[in-house]
């Protein structure tokens, strides 16, 4: 009989944390959960203890025990004495394997890891249901903003029909940026970087990479299908320009990066998912349109429930690690109480619809030549292709005009070759922009 049952007190539970990346999410993580450790205690119903952090490299001053500190995170998932990994290092390799390696142990697993979840979910998922240990990663998408949980546990009764959101910070930030003041490109982007809004490598925002992980991982919770990143189409903010955002203006527009994930049913009722993610044209009406800087939101359509929107930061460590410690909470107290959050669920199984068929409207901006009968023939290109037009507006130049044509909805296939056909127009001089429209009921 041990000291403290012989003396009638009660041995404080307690639950072994390891966390795997010190950077901008783990270090807030570690400072958090240090800061508090009581309020944890007392919600948790056990004291969360943290036995190590794994980094790359131990002797980096890091304002952290450094007896904490280890650079073999495997050796550290493998303790007997952890329970929950955290894992906010990022990438796949090696964290496929040390998250594979911690389900198979027996531990829980929370990560903020959206490019790892966008392809691997189905892999590491089979393992954590059939183990009944939790895999929670509400910050991988849109940060702070709980959406994850809402669309797979408080919208688990409804039927969702659409989840439309700004869900990358760091090219928010930039469009936002660039169209308030005419914010550089490049110096914006390395201040996203420095305020810890931006991926390792920010080719990841800026090319719709983390935008599509987070589309494909919205996807699969709300249509109950999986959806992987290259099911997701694509494309980054790159080829936006100060022209394109102040010609949007004089549309009453801005322009925002989407991902957009749909459930589309043809004349026969047979069901598809869209999943895409482009900058695009947004009313400035539209509640999207007022998100600004690094701020995220996402809009949900559902029958039963009608329009959602979760609105807040969705980068940054601070926000990042308010989510990451909300799954924490979950997993701790699954682990003290028993029970396990929902397992995956991809029963609907619905087919990818192409973004060929995937009807949307266009804006063209183009330089044409400025004479008679051109306004006509640009018109039959359009009407050639069966793509009709809703505005055209057309302004003067010294021996050319510029024309900015809005359309109505069409496939994307035959705008593509609307555009090919004007490109091979001797009047038609340049098409300068071609950005999707969004948000409107037409
Ligand atoms: N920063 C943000 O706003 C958000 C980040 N995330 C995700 O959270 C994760 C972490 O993001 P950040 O903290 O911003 O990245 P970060 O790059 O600041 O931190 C990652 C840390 O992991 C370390 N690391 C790399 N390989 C390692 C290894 N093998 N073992 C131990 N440590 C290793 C790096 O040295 C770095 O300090 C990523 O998956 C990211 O996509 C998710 C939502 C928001
Ligand atoms: N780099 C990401 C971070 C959060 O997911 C972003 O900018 O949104
Ligand atoms: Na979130």
């Amino acid at each position: 009989m041990s000291s403290e049952q012989t003396s009638g007190v009660v041995p404080e539970r307690a639950l072994g944390i390891a966390v795997l990346g010190l950077g901008n999410v783990g270090s807030e993580v570690v400072r958090l959960l240090s800061a508090h450790a009581d309020d944890f205690q007392a919600r948790v119903g056990a004291r969360l203890e943290l036995r190590g952090i794994a980094v790359r490299n131990v002797n980096a001053n890091r304002g952290v025990p450094v007896e904490l500190l280890t650079d073999d995170a495997a050796a550290l998932v493998a303790r007997d004495d952890v329970d929950i990994v955290v894992e906010v290092v990022g990438g796949i390799e090696p964290v496929r394997t040390l998250i594979l390696n911690a389900l198979s142990s027996g531990k829980s697993v929370v990560t903020a890891n959206k490019a790892l979840l966008a392809d691997y979910t189905g892999e590491l998922a089979a393992v954590a249901d059939a183990a009944d240990l939790d895999l929670y990663f509400e910050a991988a998408v849109a940060g702070a903003i709980p959406v994850v949980r809402p669309l797979m546990q408080s919208l688990a009764g409804d039927r969702v029909d659409r989840v439309v959101g700004i869900v990358n910070g760091t090219t928010n930030f930039i469009l936002s940026a660039m169209g308030d003041t005419g914010a550089d490109y490049g110096e914006t982007l390395a201040e996203a970087s420095r305020l810890g809004y931006a991926e390792a490598d920010p080719t990841a925002d800026v090319e719709g990479y983390d935008a599509a992980a987070k589309a494909a991982i919205l996807a699969s919770i709300a249509f109950h299908t999986r959806v992987t990143a290259s099911d997701v189409f694509r494309e980054g903010i790159t080829k936006i320009t100060a022209e394109d955002l102040a010609s949007a203006a004089d549309l009453d527009c801005t322009i925002k990066l989407l991902a957009i994930c749909e459930r589309v049913t043809d004349d026969s009722g047979a069901e598809r998912v869209s999943a895409r993610v482009y900058p695009a044209l947004v009313p400035l009406e539209h509640p999207l349109a007022a998100v600004n800087g690094a701020f995220n939101a996402v809009v949900v359509e559902a029958e039963a429930a009608g329009r959602l929107m979760f609105y807040g930061q969705g980068a940054g460590g601070s926000p990042t690690a308010s989510a990451v410690l909300g799954d924490l909470v979950s997993a701790a107290r699954n682990k003290v109480h028993g029970g396990k959050g929902p397992d995956e669920s991809i029963y609907a199984k619905l087919p990818i619809m192409s973004i060929g068929e995937t009807p949307t409207r266009y804006y063209l901006r183009m330089e044409v030549a400025d004479r008679t009968g051109v306004l006509a023939a640009v018109a039959q290109e359009f009407a050639n292709h069966g793509v009709s037009i809703s505005t055209v507006r057309q302004t003067g130049l010294e021996n050319a005009a510029t024309l900015v044509v809005v359309t109505h909805r069409a496939p994307d296939d035959a705008l593509s070759k609307t555009v090919a056909a004007l490109q091979s127009r001797d009047f038609v001089h340049a098409v300068l922009s071609v950005i999707r429209l969004e948000g409107t009921s037409e």
